[in-house]
């Protein structure tokens, strides 16, 4: 088998946002939870996404993971790496974008790595090096009161290179605009330089498109949804590529668990609230009383039989912070352990379609329900894929960005998988 795309996805949504871009886009990919099995069969595939908890975790530990990863994919002939970001460059001054991408770049060889988080149809741009999130610079975003990596600094020359090692440069937009080579050349101008990492403008799918064709001739990439639509479209050249399957909706109960306190999130979760039964997780006896998790799930049973339920931590920033003063720092593991443990609870009461909002909650209730891999179904919302598990008990899933989605995510999501809110 020889993959014309090889992905490292440093969160379990960001893996099923690019494996919905690059399945739109044509190509046949499957996401896996970690480094898979021997055993694993993946079929006939042109891209493999390989979903890592790594994002919010030591740079150390984070650059193993993905270099164990990098083994793998090579191992699968992949062509061309890419290494998924967060479009908002979620991350912290001690890593890991900078150092995931070095040690990637030094096993690869790679000149020079163009990164960029720009995903227009979701409303990331950059230009000039600086991220918008919508009309706002990241710094005046939502995401300045991430509970994880908040996000305080909008120019990502800058951002990166507190992050690395070696230089980082940047291909502004008046060369972006030029295409595909234009772009190549700057990148080579930036390695005789000494950069080994450039922040690449894009505005536009267009620009992503000539991107993805300069990114398509260097061994590494680094960046979110939207490079890997040019990428996808640059590898797949003239063919028409594959539609996303349509699958059979299974039985079973549904479920929603929210461990995102993003603003969209809380949208969400206000808007469904009228439809289905919503439990307002009480955080302190979540994580201080035994017994309070088994009587949240005696307390959905009953409630499960008639429809989908869902169970939420979601909280505003000023709650946020009030648990993490109380709780220390180390509050959002702990919950999303917590979070975890109440999915395997939901799924061992029937749940056979579950919504999970969050990214790294998603990664705790994936990895806790020891699914191996995930077949990508249609789009539900802009980088949220309907997702079916391979091997063992076939459950459906949604695993939503926090940031991700409108207002009637939730509705949508339940009915993609056959389920009426
Ligand atoms: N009430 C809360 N107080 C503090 N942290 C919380 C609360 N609820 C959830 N969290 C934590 O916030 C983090 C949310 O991150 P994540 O799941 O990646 O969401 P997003 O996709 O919005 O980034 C997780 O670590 C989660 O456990
Ligand atoms: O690129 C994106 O924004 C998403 O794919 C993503 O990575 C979001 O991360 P979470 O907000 O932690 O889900």
């Amino acid at each position: 088998m020889s993959l014309m795309l090889g992905c490292i996805a440093d969160d379990y949504t960001g893996a099923s946002d690019l494996a919905n871009t690059l399945t739109r886009q044509g190509l046949r990919t499957i996401q896996t939870i970690g480094v898979p099995d021997a055993g694993l069969a993946l079929g006939t595939v042109d891209a493999v996404v390989v979903a890592l908890k790594t994002r919010s975790i030591s740079s150390a530990d984070a650059v193993a993971r993905s270099l164990a990863a990098l083994g793998w994919l090579r191992g699968k002939g992949a062509r061309h790496i890419m290494f998924k970001i967060c479009s908002t460059f979620d991350s912290t001054d001690a890593g890991n974008i900078g150092p995931v991408t070095e040690a990637l770049a030094a096993a690869l060889d790679a000149p020079v790595v163009p990164v960029t988080p720009a995903f227009p149809e979701t409303g990331r741009t950059v230009f000039q090096g600086h991220l918008f999130v919508g009309s706002r610079p990241l710094h005046e975003s939502p995401l300045k009161d991430h509970p994880l990596n908040p996000m305080h600094d909008s120019d990502l020359v800058r951002v990166l290179a507190r992050q690395s090692r070696h230089g980082v440069g940047l291909v502004a937009h008046d060369v972006v605009s030029q295409g595909a080579a234009a772009i190549a050349a700057r990148l080579a101008a930036l390695a005789a330089s000494g950069m080994r990492s450039a922040i690449v403008d894009a505005i536009s799918e267009p620009d992503l498109i000539a991107l993805g064709a300069a990114a398509l001739r260097l061994p590494l990439s680094t960046g979110a949804s939207g490079l890997g639509l040019g990428l996808a479209r640059a590898a797949r050249g003239e063919s028409a590529g594959t539609a996303p399957p349509v699958w059979e909706a299974p039985g079973g109960p549904a479920a929603i668990i929210a461990g995102s306190c993003a603003a969209a999130t809380l949208e969400q979760i206000a808007a469904v609230e009228p439809d289905l039964p919503v439990h307002r997780l009480d955080i302190d006896r979540l994580l201080n009383d035994p017994v309070y998790a088994d009587a949240a799930l005696a307390s959905t049973e009953a409630q499960l039989s008639q429809g989908p339920v869902l169970l939420a931590s979601s909280a505003t920033p000023d709650v946020v912070a009030q648990l993490k003063a109380a709780h220390g720092d180390d509050v959002g593991a702990r919950i999303e352990a917590a979070l975890a443990r109440l999915a395997a609870g939901l799924v061992e009461r029937g749940v056979r379609r579950l919504i999970v909002a969050g990214g790294e909650t998603s990664g705790a209730v994936i990895d806790r329900l020891g699914v191996a891999a995930l077949e990508i179904g249609p789009e539900i919302a802009p980088g949220v894929p309907l997702l079916r598990s391979i091997g063992g008990a076939p459950m459906l899933f949604a695993l939503k960005s926090g940031n991700f989605g409108g207002a009637d995510f939730f509705r949508r999501a339940l009915a993609a998988m056959g389920v009426a809110a």
